[in-house]
This record gives C-alpha cells, sequence and structure tokens, in this order.
C-alpha cells in the first residue's frame, strides 16, 4: 500500500477500504481515460483496465464511471484489470455543455488545485477566469491562475495585466510563465508539492501541454503548431492523463476546453465574487437583484469606485447560467419520474393481466 501514496493515497481512503471490508482488492489511481478503456496505476505497475459489467449496469448515472484521478478497487485478470468500484471522490471537476443536455460531465476527480491557464495574448480574459474559478469551487477545488507566454510581451504590459487580475480577482494565487526559455515555469514547478494532485485547465492552445512538457522536462505531449492551434473547434490534447513529476506531484492535463459552463448556483458563485456576496448583506431587500433598488450596497460600492462594474455584470451572467442549468437539471428529473412512474404502471398491469 505504501506506494500508493506516492501516487496522492491517504488515510481517508485507507479508513473507507478497512470500515467496508474492501481489503481483498488491488487499489489503483485512473491515470489514462481512453474511448475503449482505461490506464490504471497500482504503485507496483501500470496496466491497462475495463469495468465489469456489474458496474456498467448499476450506475444511475454517467459521472458514477470511472475517470481520470478517480482511485479504483481492481480485479486482477491476467493483462487486464477489472474495475468493480469507484472510490468516494473528495473534488470534482465538473462542466456544463453550454449548447448541451442539462446532464453535467466529469471531467477529472480527487484533484487538489487547478491550475487555471491563460496566455497574455488574446486569450485573456477576466470573466472567463471567474467562470473557471467558480467550476473549480463548485467542485471543491482550489484555483491557481497561470499567465502563460509572458514572453509575448514587455514588462510594463505584464503588470497592467496582473493589476487586472488582482483588482478583480485578489484572492486567488496568481503565477506567471512561460515556456519558452529554460526556467520560464520555474515559479509554477516551486508550487507544486508532493502528492498533492493538480490540473491543468484552459482555452485549446494556451500552452498546457507545453506547461506539462517543461515541467517534466520530457516530450510526454504533444504540443500543437500555432497555426494548428488557432483553428476553431480542433483540440490537440485527446485524452486525459494523470502525471508524476520527479518533485513528486501529480498534474492531470485536460483538452481544451472551449464550452465550459457553470454548473450549479451553490456556493461556487459567492465564493468566486466573495466581495459581491458580503456586500449583498448590506442591500435593503434580501432578494436584490442590484439592478435599480435603492439602498442597494453593491451598486452603492460601485459608485463609490470600490467594486469593477465588469465583476457585477459577469456574476449575474453566470447566475443566470447556473439558474437555467438548474432549471432545466429539474424539469429532467421531472420527465424522467413521469416515465418511471409511468412504466411501472405498465408493469403493474401487465402482472395483473398474467395471474
Ligand atoms: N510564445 C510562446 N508560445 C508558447 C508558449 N507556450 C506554448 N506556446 C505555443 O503555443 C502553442 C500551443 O501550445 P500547446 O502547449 O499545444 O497548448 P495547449 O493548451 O496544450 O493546447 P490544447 O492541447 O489544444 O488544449 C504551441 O505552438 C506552443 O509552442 C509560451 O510560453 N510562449
Ligand atoms: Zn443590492
Amino acid at each position: 500500500m505504501s506506494n500508493l501514496y506516492t501516487l496522492g493515497f491517504n488515510q481517508d481512503l485507507a479508513n473507507y477500504i478497512e470500515t467496508n471490508n474492501l481489503n481483498t482488492f488491488t487499489v489503483g489511481r485512473v491515470a489514462q481515460q481512453h474511448r475503449d478503456g482505461y490506464i490504471v496505476l497500482t504503485g507496483r505497475e501500470s496496466k491497462k483496465a475495463t469495468i465489469t459489467g456489474n458496474l456498467r449496469y448499476t450506475v444511475s448515472e454517467k459521472s458514477e464511471l470511472p475517470v481520470v484521478g478517480d482511485w479504483v478497487l481492481l480485479i486482477d485478470s491476467g493483462d487486464l484489470y477489472l474495475i468493480y468500484q469507484v472510490l468516494p471522490r473528495h473534488t470534482r471537476l465538473e462542466r456544463q455543455a453550454l449548447q448541451g443536455l442539462s446532464e453535467s460531465q466529469l471531467i477529472a476527480s480527487n484533484i487538489d488545485e487547478a491550475l487555471i491557464v491563460q496566455s497574455v495574448d488574446q486569450n485573456f480574459n477576466l470573466n472567463r477566469l471567474e467562470r473557471y474559478i467558480s467550476i473549480c469551487h463548485t467542485g471543491n477545488i482550489q484555483p491557481i491562475i497561470v499567465l502563460n507566454k509572458i514572453d509575448l510581451i514587455d514588462n510594463n504590459r505584464l503588470n497592467t495585466l496582473i493589476n487586472e487580475v488582482r483588482q478583480r480577482i485578489p484572492n486567488v494565487t496568481l503565477i506567471t510563465t512561460t515556456t519558452l526559455f529554460e526556467h520560464g515555469a520555474h515559479q509554477l514547478l516551486e508550487k507544486l508539492q508532493p502528492q498533492k494532485t493538480y490540473c491543468l485547465v484552459g482555452s485549446s492552445g494556451v500552452g498546457k501541454s507545453s506547461l506539462i512538457n517543461a515541467l517534466t522536462k520530457q516530450d510526454v505531449m504533444k504540443t500543437s503548431s500555432l497555426s494548428q492551434a488557432h483553428q476553431k473547434g480542433k483540440h490537440t490534447t485527446t485524452h486525459r492523463e494523470l502525471f508524476v513529476l520527479d518533485n513528486g506531484a501529480l498534474i492531470i492535463d485536460t483538452p481544451g476546453m472551449r464550452e465550459l459552463g457553470v454548473t450549479e448556483s451553490g456556493h461556487g458563485l459567492s465564493q468566486t465574487f466573495e466581495q459581491i456576496d458580503l456586500l449583498a448583506a448590506d442591500c435593503q431587500f434580501v432578494d436584490c437583484s442590484h439592478t435599480s433598488e435603492p439602498n442597494c450596497a453593491v451598486l452603492e460600492a460601485i459608485r463609490r469606485g470600490e467594486l469593477d462594474e465588469g465583476a457585477l455584470k459577469n456574476f449575474k451572467k453566470l447566475q443566470r447560467e447556473s439558474q437555467r442549468f438548474e432549471t432545466s437539471k429539474a424539469e429532467k428529473r421531472k420527465i424522467d419520474k413521469g416515465f418511471s412512474k409511468m412504466y411501472k404502471e405498465v408493469m403493474k398491469m401487465r402482472n395483473k393481466r398474467r395471474f
């Protein structure tokens, strides 16, 4: 078991296995997810794996199936492991496809900190940063902002950008990198701790694969050429993969995520827009929408120049989005429930007829 700890295994998981009498299984961590199966690490080996029929047919939602980062119980069947069970997840990186169904998609699990990568060229966007940060908070993941490709701009411009981030998002760690020069990512490497799991998120072409290559000091990820990276809809990273770095940190690369929707209105948004949340407590109306109400503390703060108007605008946009998501989820649940009721009634009638 001791080798498992180098993969991020912890006492909570050990206790879970112990209390549920699951000691007979091999424990592993999902390192790669492909169309036709998985690669799991057990601390001793890396082997192909597939899920058991039992697991496939007993899950009630797709998100209960294994994803990269998951801890799983395995049955050894020679050159293949069978995944018998997914152990409880302590964090989840989840997204909702903006033009999609009401279903959210689990991207990876058990991530301690997410590195939100933006490049300092036209990709730089405060609203998008806040969007990614909300998703992290919703999944209990600590966000870190990484501004990459700083070789493209001069120091003045860089300081302006850093100030812009600091003003809008004061409480999240900010790191600057370039993968063009040796040691250009040293600030980032120093931040990564052994046995902790990180993931890289960000639009296609911002340099996530290049950063992985810089951190692993190898060419493990294929990077796209600039022209390719800017072709719309082309993702150069096609699968998710977990890497163990020389310093013992674990890092997961995820494919470029253009359509990244927030999934819930819970604490994710209020944690990200903490300042608005705090101010709102002083609004005259409990359900103040901070639009035109009298004695609105949020609008007052904007008037006084203490709150960025852009932050409030983005907050409202993300709030509307998550409300839409919640509503469509509730509607879907109602429809599903209706179907299941109908199905039960039909079965009851069939059984009656039989006897
Ligand atoms: N100037 C400059 N270019 C960089 C830097 N980092 C990466 N690039 C270039 O940006 C392009 C995209 O880099 P990738 O590492 O493939 O980007 P990615 O985020 O992994 O992209 P996806 O795999 O599509 O999600 C490549 O041409 C890289 O050479 C940097 O620090 N400075
Ligand atoms: Zn208000």
